[in-house]
């Protein structure tokens, strides 16, 4: 895109293009859906086991960056549905990366859930 000068309003507008990126992520993606859900129950059992600033920052962080990874991953999937509808190995590939890193995150992500909730059991 040409970079024709900072304005307020264009910044507003790309603000409001994100919200709408955020939307069709919950309102469309199905996996969005799973980590809406997870989300919810780290976020009521955090509040039930008290959770130190530190520790809500650490789930906080792995909430962000699970929901952000799997809006780059939508977002690879759709351009690579567009480009190749048809069977290719090259979108295979791009795909299985994709959600692969989104995966590495979730895997990381309940590894930290893991770290600061079973401790609070006991
Ligand atoms: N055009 C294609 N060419 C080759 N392989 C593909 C193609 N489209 C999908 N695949 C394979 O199928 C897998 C699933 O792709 P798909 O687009 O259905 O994503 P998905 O599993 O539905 O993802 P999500 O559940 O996030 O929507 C990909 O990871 C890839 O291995």
């Amino acid at each position: 895109m040409k970079n024709d000068g900072f304005t307020f309003r264009k910044r507003m507008k790309s603000f409001r293009y994100a919200f709408r990126g955020i939307y069709l992520l919950v309102r469309y993606e199905h996996n969005a859906w799973i980590h809406c859900a997870i989300t919810a129950c780290v976020l009521a059992a955090g509040f039930l086991a008290g959770l130190s600033r530190t520790e809500w920052v650490a789930i906080c962080l792995c909430i962000g960056m699970v929901f952000a990874a799997e809006a780059l991953n939508s977002s690879i999937e759709a351009l690579a549905d567009r480009v190749s509808p048809a069977y290719d190995e090259a979108i295979r590939r791009t795909k299985d990366l994709a959600a692969g890193a989104v995966l590495i995150l979730a895997i990381a992500s309940a590894a930290i859930g893991l770290l600061i909730f079973i401790p609070k059991l006991y």
